[in-house]
Parts: C-alpha cells; sequence; structure tokens
C-alpha cells in the first residue's frame, strides 16, 4: 500500500466566510470536523457562526485531501479525509508570566483512513512548524488519553465533574468578600473577555480563550444550532474594589428533571473571593438543590471552605490539558522558579525535537539553560521523556509521583533530584485549565 506522503496532499488555509471557492473549502472542512466527532450535520446558521469564530480566532485549518479524490463517487476534490486545526493563544506558567502557545485541536482522520499514519504525519509536520516559529510549548485537550503521548505531550492539568447538593446543608465557612449580581447575558460580550483576561492572568495552567466563550457567556451560542440560547443565565462577581472580577454561566436543567438540578457552563474566578462567592450565589438559587459541574478543578477550595464538604461529591480525576513542550530553554527560561538549584537533566524525545542534555540553573528565581554535550562526563541528575518534562512544567503535576510511578529517573548520585525539581517549580496557587479547545 502507498504511504500517506504518496495518496495525500497535505492544505492549509485560514476560513473564509461568504460565497467564493475559499467560502466552500472552509464549509467542507468544518463538515468533515463534524463527521470525525459523530455530531449532527451542522446547519447554515451554526456553519456561519462557526466559520465566524474560525475567522476571529485566526485559526490555521489544515486538511488532508486524497490525491485523484475526484474519482471516487461523492467526493469531491474540497472535501478533506483528515482535519488538524491550530490557534496561537497564551499559557499562564505561573506567577502572572505568559507565554505564547500553539494549540492544536479539531484532529479527526476518516473511519475509512485510519491508521495509516495520516494524523502522525499531520502532527508531526505542525510540531516541527511550530518549533520553527519560536513558540516554546504546544498544548491540546484529548478525545482518548491513549494518543498523544507517543508525540511528546504529558499531562500538565486535571478536572472531575462534581455536584454539590445546595439545600439546608450548603453553607460557606467563612464569608467571601465582594458581591454577586446576576447579569443580563448580552453585558457578557464586554464583559467576558475583560473578566477571563484578569482570571488568565492570575491562574498558572490557564490557556487564553477562543471567541466561542464569549458568544456562550452572552447566550449567543447555543451548542446545537449556534443560534440564541434562551436559557443561558450568568452571575458576575464584583470585587471590594468595584471590579467585577469573576462569573458564572449557568442554565436550568428542567423541571421533568429531580432533583432540580442548574448546570453550571462556565466559572471564571481572578481571585479566591470571586470563586467562593460565586459558589454561594449558586448555592443560595431558590428551588434548585443541586449545582452539577463537569470541570471543576481537582484541587478545589470549595470542598475546604463548605461547612460539611460531603455536598460536594466528585468522580474521578481526568486529564483536561496536555503540553508538549517544543524549545526546552524558551519554555524554562520563560517561568520564574519558586527555589534556586541547579539540575542536569537528559531528555528523550520520541519527534526528535528537544532530546539532549540540559543543564537548568536557577539563582533568584530566574533560570538559565544550557545545552551538555553528550560526551560531557558529568553524571545526569534526572532522566526522563520530554512528555514528562512537559507534565510538571507549570507545576501542577508532581516530579516526586512520576519518579514513583517509573517515569523520571534519579541519577544514583541525586536520589533527592526529582524533589529538588519539584521545589524549584512550585507555582503560587494550584494550577487549573478552564478553557476547553
Ligand atoms: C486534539 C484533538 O482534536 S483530540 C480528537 C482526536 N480525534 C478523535 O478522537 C476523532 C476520532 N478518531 C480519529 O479521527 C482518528 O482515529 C485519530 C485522529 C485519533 C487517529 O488518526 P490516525 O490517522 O488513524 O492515526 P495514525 O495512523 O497516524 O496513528 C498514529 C499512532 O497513533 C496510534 N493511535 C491512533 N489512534 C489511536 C487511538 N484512538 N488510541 C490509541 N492509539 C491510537 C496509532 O496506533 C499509531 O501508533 P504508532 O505510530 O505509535 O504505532
Amino acid at each position: 500500500m502507498p504511504g500517506p506522503e504518496a495518496r495525500y496532499e497535505i492544505r492549509r488555509f485560514h476560513a473564509e466566510p461568504g460565497e467564493g471557492a475559499g467560502a466552500s473549502r472552509t464549509a467542507e472542512w468544518i463538515r468533515a470536523v463534524n463527521y470525525g466527532f459523530y455530531q449532527k450535520a451542522v446547519g447554515e446558521d451554526l456553519l456561519r457562526q462557526i466559520v465566524d469564530t474560525h475567522v476571529a480566532d485566526d485559526r490555521e485549518l489544515t486538511g488532508a485531501y486524497e490525491v485523484d479524490a475526484s474519482s471516487i463517487p461523492g467526493f469531491g476534490p474540497d472535501r478533506p479525509v483528515a482535519t488538524f486545526a491550530t490557534l496561537r493563544k497564551t499559557l499562564n506558567v505561573g506567577y502572572g508570566r505568559l507565554v505564547p502557545a500553539h494549540l492544536v485541536t479539531a484532529v479527526t482522520v476518516r473511519t475509512d483512513h485510519r491508521r495509516r499514519g495520516l494524523l502522525r504525519r499531520l502532527m508531526g509536520e505542525d510540531l516541527a512548524r511550530a518549533k520553527a516559529d519560536g513558540v516554546p510549548v504546544a498544548a491540546l485537550t484529548a478525545s482518548e488519553a491513549s494518543i498523544y503521548r507517543r508525540f511528546g505531550y504529558g499531562v500538565a492539568t486535571l478536572e472531575r465533574r462534581i455536584t454539590v447538593d445546595t439545600g439546608p446543608r450548603f453553607a460557606l465557612a467563612v464569608k467571601p468578600r465582594g458581591r454577586v449580581l446576576s447579569v443580563d447575558p448580552p453585558v457578557m460580550r464586554r464583559l467576558a473577555p475583560e473578566i477571563f483576561a484578569l482570571a488568565h492572568g492570575a491562574v498558572p495552567g490557564s490557556i487564553d480563550r477562543q471567541e466561542r466563550y464569549r458568544l456562550r457567556a452572552a447566550g449567543e451560542w447555543a451548542e446545537e444550532t449556534g443560534g440564541p440560547d434562551s436559557a443561558a443565565r450568568v452571575a458576575v462577581h464584583v470585587g471590594e474594589d468595584g471590579r467585577p472580577d469573576g462569573y458564572a454561566a449557568y442554565s436550568f436543567r428542567g423541571w421533568s428533571h429531580e432533583p432540580p438540578t442548574m448546570d453550571l457552563c462556565d466559572l471564571v474566578a481572578a481571585t479566591p473571593d470571586a470563586y467562593l462567592g460565586l459558589w454561594e450565589f449558586l448555592g443560595s438559587l431558590d428551588l434548585v438543590e443541586r449545582v452539577a459541574w463537569d470541570e471543576a478543578p481537582v484541587q478545589d477550595p470549595l470542598s475546604w471552605a463548605l461547612v460539611d464538604p460531603r455536598v460536594l461529591k466528585a468522580d474521578g480525576a481526568q486529564d483536561m490539558l496536555w503540553l508538549r513542550i517544543l524549545d526546552v530553554a524558551a519554555a524554562l527560561q520563560g517561568r520564574r522558579f519558586a527555589h534556586d538549584g541547579a539540575l542536569l537533566t537528559r531528555i528523550d524525545d520520541p519527534l526528535g525535537l528537544t532530546s539532549g542534555r540540559y543543564r537548568v540553573s536557577v539563582a533568584s528565581g530566574e533560570c538559565q539553560v544550557e545545552r551538555v554535550p553528550d560526551d560531557d562526563p558529568s553524571p545526569d541528575d534526572l532522566t526522563m521523556d520530554i512528555a514528562e518534562l512537559s507534565s510538571v512544567y507549570i507545576g501542577g503535576v508532581s516530579p516526586v509521583l512520576l519518579a514513583e510511578a517509573g517515569r523520571i529517573r534519579s541519577g544514583e548520585h541525586s536520589p533527592e533530584a526529582a524533589l529538588t525539581l519539584e521545589r524549584m517549580l512550585a507555582v503560587e496557587r494550584a494550577p487549573h485549565c478552564s478553557t476547553h479547545f
């Protein structure tokens, strides 16, 4: 069988609205993504909305097209058999520092073209281009946890599904500062990005958001139709300085559901007061007995703030943000460190983008990274795959735990190196990513 290079042509382009050839190529690409995720066919309104958000986000769309597709019944030359999209945003790496991040999304390969190396080709080419552009880290959220490690991605943040019973047992031990206002969703067109920008600068692990989040908060985007969402409700937290610094978007599940449940669609908070204040508000909603949230942090201050922590029930944690360091020096030098120290680290990289030995030296919280030749006789303090360095990079995953799992190996002369790395990488608060992409 011929390899993927021979059978497929890769085309990269940006979304185009309207009627022309570019618009039809865009529409076919969006339909292919929908097909790949087993979603309902996209109607014209939803299609227009998706195109507009792709334009607003400046997404680069990549499609693999079968060479000679016109000979296949029902297949036009504009219909991709694989899709792949990227956006350039920023990642909070702790202490308010943001580094450029290359976000990968909308990865699909049509059923009848799978397991022929298309994803491997698209990912390999794409990561090499991002590295050449000087972007230090790539990121994605995964449909399955078994796919991306082979390309050097590691899990950097987790999330979990929770329900909170908001009956008489719901109470917070300490009153959060500030107040919460119920607002009309259209206000969020302006407010959502402003509030998110504050939270983005405050929460390690945060990834800057796509346009879709703003429209959803404003009640202008229902997932199925792309039309208005008449069920959307929003509450905004205002800090003691009078500045809006958090919001919760929620919708009622319907009276046929027992117990009466509010679905929390999104919660953005720049401060712990905003986070707990919004929860206090959600816990006080009349007629509602439960709030359900699919994207809660695992290290959740709410659990500790509740008078009775058992009103919160949680499913097991699941991988959320996957990171893939493309340039070790740029990634590490882009962040601030909690402790000084020096470690000689050997990195293995399945794609060869970062393989090598690195001396990581931190003084006064700032890091210098220096390449060390293979024949240098100094012993390695740590050895790991790039997936592990990517996992521990923003301080949300413990190097000690990964050493216990056998994923990070310490040199015989440096049994405490994983602990040293953990101290160096610590950040000011628990990392969490609330942006799915
Ligand atoms: C960031 C995102 O967008 S996440 C969404 C991912 N997309 C989906 O889940 C939609 C449904 N699935 C698909 O479209 C496809 O099966 C894909 C995209 C997951 C894989 O595409 P393919 O072209 O079949 O992958 P490809 O043939 O390049 O395989 C590359 C490697 O990944 C492995 N692999 C592919 N899919 C999976 C999987 N679902 N689980 C585990 N391993 C997988 C292959 O075995 C192969 O391994 P190897 O090269 O190390 O031997």
